[in-house]
C-alpha cells in the first residue's frame, strides 16, 4: 500500500536530511504509528506519502502508483484516495458540520443525491448524528476532530494519514478519537498516524516505526512508544493522568489490538463492547447507544471553553488544495451543490 525505497528528503538550505535513506513498507489494512522526537521526520514522511513534497532521492509508491510519475495536474486525483487529519482540525468556520463534510464531495463533483446520503452516514459513523447543522465553534474539540475525520473518510479513501490527531485534545477525548481511528482501520482503511501520545501507542500494541534524526531506528510489530532517549515522554496534566488511571482497564479493552468489526457500525465508536469482559466496566458500557461516562467529558465541553483552545479553524485559502481537492481543468468548475 505504501512503499519507501531508500528515500532521502533534504530541504533546501539545510545540511542534514530530514529523512535519510528510509525504506519501509506498509501493507493494506495496517495501523502504523510513526513516533520520534520533534524534528525526527514524522511530518516529512506523511507529506511525502501525500505527495505534498517530493523526495530528494529514492522511490515512493502509494496505492500502486509511483509518485514520481504523477504529474502535478494529477496529484489532486491521487489525493482523493488518501484522507488526512491534522492536529489543528482545519475546519471551515463559516460552514456547518454537514457542509464541512459535504465540501469534500462537492469539489470532486459528486451528485447532490450521493452527498445527501453519504454525509449523514459518515456523521453517524463518527458519532455526530444530530449535529449536522452546528457550526465548528458550537462543538467541543473532540467533536471538531470527528468532523475532520468524517471529512477525511467520506470519500472512502484507502489510506488515512493522521498527523498528531489528538495533539490538541485531553486524554478522555483523545481516547474517543483513537477508538474512531481504530474503527476506521477495522473497516479496511490503512491508517498511518504520527504521534507523541505514548499512552495510546503503548496500549494499542500496533506496529510502531520510530524515527530519530531522519533514520528508522525501530520498526516493531506490536510495539510500544519506547523509552529511548530520543523520545521525550509527553507530559500529562494531573487531571489527564487521573482520567487515564481510572479508566485504564476500559481503555486497554477498547483499544486492544484485536480489531472488532462491531466498532464500525453506526455510533459504535462510543460502544467499547470488549469492555464488557473487563472489570470494571464503565457505568454506561451496557447501554448500546450511549456514550460511556469516561467520554462524557468531551460532550460536556462548552463552546466557551473552546474559545480558549488552540484549535485552528481555517477560513478557506488553500483548503481544497491542501486536502488534494483543488479545482482541476479537466473537470470544470467545482463548488457547492445546491
Ligand atoms: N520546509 C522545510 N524547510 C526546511 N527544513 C524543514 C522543512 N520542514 C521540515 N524541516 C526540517 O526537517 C526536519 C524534520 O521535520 P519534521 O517536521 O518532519 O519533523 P517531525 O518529526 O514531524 O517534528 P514534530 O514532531 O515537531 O512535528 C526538522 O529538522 C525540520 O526542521
Amino acid at each position: 500500500m505504501i512503499l519507501f525505497e531508500n528515500v532521502t528528503k533534504k530541504y533546501r538550505g539545510t545540511q542534514k536530511p530530514a529523512l535519510d535513506a528510509v525504506s519501509l513498507q506498509v501493507d493494506r489494512g495496517e495501523f502504523v504509528f510513526i513516533v520520534g522526537a520533534s524534528g525526527s521526520g514524522k511530518s516529512s514522511c506523511l507529506r511525502l506519502i501525500l505527495r505534498e513534497d517530493q523526495p530528494t532521492s529514492g522511490q515512493i509508491h502509494v496505492a500502486g502508483q509511483d509518485l514520481s510519475k504523477i504529474s502535478s495536474r494529477k496529484v489532486p486525483y491521487f489525493r482523493r484516495g488518501v484522507g488526512t487529519v491534522f492536529q489543528d482540525f482545519r475546519l471551515l468556520a463559516n460552514k456547518t458540520v454537514f457542509d464541512n463534510v459535504a465540501f469534500t464531495l462537492q469539489v470532486i463533483g459528486k451528485s447532490r443525491g450521493f452527498i445527501q446520503e453519504a454525509v449523514p452516514d459518515t456523521l453517524e459513523m463518527v458519532g455526530l448524528a444530530g449535529k449536522a447543522k452546528r457550526y465548528p465553534h458550537e462543538l467541543s474539540g473532540g467533536e471538531q476532530q470527528r468532523v475532520a475525520i468524517a471529512r477525511a473518510i467520506v470519500n472512502k479513501p484507502a489510506i488515512l494519514l493522521a498527523d498528531e490527531p489528538t495533539g490538541n485534545l485531553d486524554p478522555a477525548t483523545s481516547l474517543g478519537i483513537m477508538q474512531l481511528l481504530k474503527a476506521i482501520n477495522a473497516s479496511g482503511t490503512t491508517v498511518v498516524m504520527a504521534t507523541h501520545e505514548a499512552t495510546f501507542v503503548d496500549i494499542m500494541q500496533q506496529r510502531v516505526i520510530e524515527l530519530s534524526q531522519g533514520v528508522i531506528v525501530r520498526d516493531e510489530v506490536g510495539g510500544g512508544y519506547g523509552q529511548t532517549a530520543s523520545i521525550p515522554v509527553a507530559e500529562l496534566s494531573e487531571q489527564g493522568a487521573q482520567v487515564l488511571r481510572t479508566t485504564e482497564a476500559v481503555v486497554r479493552s477498547a483499544l486492544s489490538p484485536e480489531p472488532d468489526a462491531s466498532y464500525v457500525s453506526a455510533g459504535s465508536v462510543s460502544q467499547p463492547t470488549q469492555a464488557e469482559n473487563v472489570s470494571p466496566p464503565p457505568p454506561d458500557a451496557e447501554s448500546e447507544n450511549r456514550i460511556p461516562a469516561f467520554l462524557e467529558q468531551e460532550e460536556q465541553q462548552t463552546s466557551a471553553e473552546q474559545e480558549e483552545s488552540p484549535v485552528q479553524i481555517v477560513e478557506s485559502g488553500g483548503f481544497a488544495e491542501r486536502l488534494g481537492l483543488s479545482e482541476d481543468e479537466d473537470h470544470g468548475n467545482v463548488g457547492p451543490v445546491r
